[in-house]
């Protein structure tokens, strides 16, 4: 289990994230909700390791992982897929997965490069394609792809739909669930609730970087109405 305690952390001396509480469990989707600069990626990327924090603790499984360095994060199984998607332009399909692949120390890698092409069979027909050369939605893939052959405990995704067609937005929801259901924890942003609706068990909903509301996604339209209140202030 992932867990944030009361985490603080910002930029060049200011506060971003004001004492962020949240948790979440193998198996279970935690959906984080706010709108544009409410502090989502924010979130994300403190509980990689790239943003640090400033009081607060996170703590993977009871370890403390506060303060250690992303790739130290990444090692223990919390894997980020950054918004924005971040492939590498010049490398192909194939050296992504040779780059990316970590196979587990002891133990039988979960995600090897067949499960992983096999569950986005769109990678292997641009197998031999660039980063650069792909489209948004198979980017995305491939962004993901990349965070699973690091055979991740818990996955970080940011806004993974942004920007994506409707039909390739419901292909990289439906992705997110059997991830779950197959043991994961996942973490992820989005700007709105009606995406995620039918994917999070738990929604946390972020204003100007606190946290305004959260539980189970059993009640949306508590959340909903968090999201609503007041100005769109972030
Ligand atoms: N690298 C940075 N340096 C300084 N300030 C930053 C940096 N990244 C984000 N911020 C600021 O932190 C605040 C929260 O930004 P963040 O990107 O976390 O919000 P968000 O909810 O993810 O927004 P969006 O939905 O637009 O991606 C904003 O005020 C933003 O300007």
């Amino acid at each position: 289990m992932l867990s944030l305690t009361a985490l603080s952390c910002g930029y060049d001396g200011g506060t971003v994230l004001h004492d962020v509480t949240l948790t979440v469990e193998p198996g279970h989707v935690h959906a984080i909700l706010g709108h544009n600069g409410a502090g989502k990626t924010t979130l994300l990327n403190a509980a990689a390791g790239l943003v640090p924090a400033t009081s607060g603790k996170i703590k993977l499984n009871g370890r403390d992982l506060t303060g250690r360095p992303p790739h130290h994060v990444a090692r223990n199984g919390v894997r980020l897929v950054p918004q924005g998607r971040r492939v590498f332009a010049s490398l192909t399909v194939a050296e992504h997965f040779r780059v990316a692949y970590r196979p587990a120390r002891g133990r039988a890698a979960q995600w090897t490069p067949q499960r992983t092409k096999d569950l986005l069979p769109r990678l292997s027909e641009r197998w031999s394609h660039r980063g650069g050369q792909l489209s948004g939605g198979e980017q995305q893939m491939l962004a993901i792809a990349r965070a699973l052959l690091g055979q991740p405990t818990v996955l970080l995704l940011d806004e993974p739909t942004e920007g994506l067609a409707p039909a390739v937005t419901r292909q990289i929801l439906g992705l997110i669930r059997p991830l779950a259901e197959d043991g994961l924890a996942i973490l992820l942003t989005a700007p709105q609730p009606a995406l995620v609706t039918d994917i999070a068990d738990q929604t946390t909903v972020l204003r100007s970087g606190r946290v305004a509301a959260s539980g189970p996604h059993e009640h949306p339209h508590t959340l909903i109405d968090a999201l609503a209140i007041g100005e769109l202030d972030g």
